[in-house]
């Protein structure tokens, strides 16, 4: 058996589509949504991130404003740089690009964006609506990763309700709120969130029906591990270097031979990366169409 692809490309371009047309009716109101970026100190790959968002908001018609702060910004500096982009009316929607360079105070920063202009939906009061489980007219931000995993999941019609889900890995943009996310009332699944000190990683593996690796450490998730037929969405990224050209390549947390067990798999690059891209902008837009109605 062979894996079928769950393409993060093809379903990113397909949600981009539908935004654009939303994009299209707001402004016939007078709205243009817009996406600003703080980036803080010359990260290459935060650079990249951050280009590639400016490059998807040119594509769907969002406005994008970019704030670059030196390596050697303090905390005011950053505070600073949050203050203006909540006041900027331009900005409908914002991410500070994590992680800040170390010294910084990343929760500081994250408790400084307002709530209704996070698109990340890392604010505390939008994880706090997540716990909730708070929806409809108050409905808020979901973290842009989760999100998308769960959106290519469903445009692939893999079942979810009554599955296990084993999620290896508890961060903060990724692991902790997927666990959240899938247990959600409609989503209905049940939830192993295994870290770096569970004890049978294999095992916890292994009973899953969706496995989603979320940790950064090159080839972990094994083929003997995988329940045939199960879905893998492969998140994590590792920089390695290629053992015949020399150069740096991204890597992701599952071994390629797991193709062959699994009925879908999500492959890093081009799998949930794109997702997360397309769930930002579909942020931004949810939260200019709110910034209408209030
Ligand atoms: N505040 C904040 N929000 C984030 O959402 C956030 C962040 N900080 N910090 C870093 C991580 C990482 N992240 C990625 C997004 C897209 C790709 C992506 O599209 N990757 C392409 C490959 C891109 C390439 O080749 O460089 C792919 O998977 O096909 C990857 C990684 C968002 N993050």
């Amino acid at each position: 058996m062979t894996a079928i692809t769950l393409d993060g490309v093809a379903t990113a371009t397909a949600v981009k589509t539908e935004l654009a047309a939303r994009i299209t009716a707001l402004k016939a109101q007078g709205i243009t949504p817009g996406l600003g970026t703080l980036l803080v100190g010359d990260d290459p790959g935060s650079r990249s991130y951050v280009a590639g968002k400016h490059r998807d908001c040119a594509e769907v018609g969002i406005e994008s404003i970019r704030v670059d702060l030196p390596a050697t910004a303090t905390d005011a500096d950053v505070r600073a740089a949050i203050d203006e982009l909540n006041a900027n009316p331009a900005v409908t929607g914002y991410i500070v690009q994590l992680p800040l360079p170390k010294g910084l105070d990343e929760h500081a920063a994250l408790e400084a964006i307002d709530p209704a202009k996070d698109a990340d939906g890392l604010h505390p009061t939008n994880l706090g609506r997540l716990v909730l489980g708070i929806e409809g007219e108050l409905h808020s931000p979901l973290p842009c990763t989760p999100a998308g995993i769960v959106e290519m999941l469903q445009r692939y019609n893999v079942p979810i309700s009554g599955k296990h889900v084993t999620v290896v890995g508890r961060g903060l943009t990724v692991g902790r709120p997927l666990g959240l996310l899938f247990t959600r009332k409609g989503l209905d699944a049940t939830v192993t969130l295994t870290h770096s000190r569970t004890v049978d990683l294999a095992a916890e593996v292994r009973r899953a029906d969706i496995v989603v690796a979320a940790v950064g450490v090159a080839h972990l998730i094994k083929p003997e591990w995988i329940k045939p037929g199960a879905a893998v969405l492969d998140v994590g990224i590792t920089r390695v270097q290629d053992e015949e050209t020399g150069k740096g390549k991204l890597t992701g947390d599952v071994d390629p031979a797991v193709a062959s067990v699994a009925g879908y798999l999500s492959p890093n690059p081009g799998g949930v990366g794109p997702m997360t891209r397309a769930m930002l902008l579909s942020n931004v837009v949810d939260a200019a169409e709110r910034a209408l109605t209030r």
